[in-house]
C-alpha cells in the first residue's frame, strides 16, 4: 500500500530552540498515528509545519492526492494548498472556538464548507448538513442555532462535522478533547473512533492524554524536546516501553 503522507527530516526552529528535530514517519490510508509528549515537545509546532500553518527549514513532506499525484507540500502554491485543506484535508483544533465561524448558525458552519468546495444548490446544502448533525449526534432543531449557545462537547461535535463534510482524506487534530469534561470526552472519542472507522480516515493526534491514544491510535509517536524519542504500535509502546521518558509517561498515569 502507497503512504498517504511521508514526512521526512522535517525540522522547525524558533531562533535557536529547536521545535522539531528531524522528525520522520509514513502515514498510510486509514491508519491513526498519536502524537504525545508533554507541553513543549513540539507536537503542535510538528502538526503545524506538516499543514503548512508555519513555515519550516528542512525537510519534506509528501502527500499523495486523491488522483494518486504525488505533491510536496513544502512548496506547493498557496492558492492550491489552501484548497487541498479545505478539501482532502482537516484540521480539528483544540479550542471549537477556532475551528467554528461563531457569528454563523451551525447549519451555515457546515454548509459553508460545502459552498467552498462548489456545492451552489441550497436544498442539498441544507439536507447535508442535517444528515452531519445526526452523524455528529446534534438534535437537527439545532441547525439554525449560533454554536455560541452549544455547550463544548456539542461545539467539538460541530467542528468534526463541519470537517467531515466534505469528506477530507486525513485529518490533523491538536489536542480534540482537550478542556472537555471526562463524561464528555468519552463520548466525543467513542463517535471519533466510530467516524474513524466508517469513514477510512488517516488521522494524525496530538494529545498529552495517553487514555486517548490507546483508544484510538493504531501507531504511536513519543516525541521529547522536538525530538522523537519512541515510537510503534501504541500498544507495544504503551505496555513496553523502552525509554526512559516513554516509561516515565506511562508509570504517571498509573498513579491514581
Ligand atoms: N511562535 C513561536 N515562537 C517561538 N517559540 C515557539 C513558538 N511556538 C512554539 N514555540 C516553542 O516551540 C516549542 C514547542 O512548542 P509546541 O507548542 O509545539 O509544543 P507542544 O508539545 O505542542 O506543547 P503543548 O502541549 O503545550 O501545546 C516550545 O518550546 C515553544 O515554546
Amino acid at each position: 500500500m502507497q503512504p498517504l503522507l511521508t514526512v521526512n527530516n522535517l525540522s522547525k526552529y524558533y531562533g535557536d530552540l529547536k521545535a522539531c528535530d528531524r522528525i520522520s514517519f509514513t502515514l498510510y490510508p486509514g491508519q491513526v498515528l498519536g502524537i504525545i509528549g508533554e507541553s513543549g515537545s513540539g507536537k503542535s509546532t510538528l502538526l503545524d509545519s506538516i499543514a503548512g500553518h508555519v513555515p519550516f527549514e528542512n525537510g519534506i513532506v509528501e502527500y499523495c492526492d486523491r488522483d494518486n499525484n504525488p505533491i510536496d507540500l513544502r512548496t506547493l502554491p498557496e492558492p492550491r494548498r489552501r484548497k487541498l485543506m479545505k478539501t482532502e484535508w482537516g484540521f480539528v483544533r483544540q479550542n471549537p472556538r477556532d475551528g467554528l465561524r461563531m457569528t454563523v448558525t451551525a447549519g451555515a458552519n457546515i454548509g459553508e464548507r460545502l459552498l467552498d468546495v462548489g456545492e451552489r444548490h441550497y436544498g442539498n446544502i441544507r439536507t447535508e448538513a442535517l444528515e452531519w448533525l445526526s452523524e455528529v449526534e446534534i438534535p437537527h432543531g439545532r441547525i439554525d442555532d449560533f454554536p455560541s449557545t452549544f455547550s463544548g462537547g456539542m461545539q467539538q461535535r460541530l467542528q468534526l462535522a463541519r470537517i467531515l463534510v466534505t469528506r477530507p482524506r486525513i485529518v490533523l487534530m491538536d489536542e480534540p478533547t482537550g478542556g472537555l469534561d471526562v463524561s464528555v470526552q468519552a463520548r466525543l472519542l467513542d463517535l471519533m473512533r466510530s467516524l474513524v472507522r466508517t469513514l477510512h480516515l488517516s488521522v494524525i493526534l496530538v494529545t498529552h492524554d495517553i487514555g486517548v491514544v490507546r483508544l484510538l491510535a493504531h501507531r504511536l509517536m513519543v516525541m521529547q524536546n522536538g525530538q522523537v524519542v519512541e515510537s510503534g504500535l501504541t500498544d507495544q509502546v504503551l505496555d513496553d516501553p523502552h525509554h526512559p521518558y516513554t516509561q516515565q509517561l506511562v508509570n504517571a498515569t498509573l498513579i491514581p
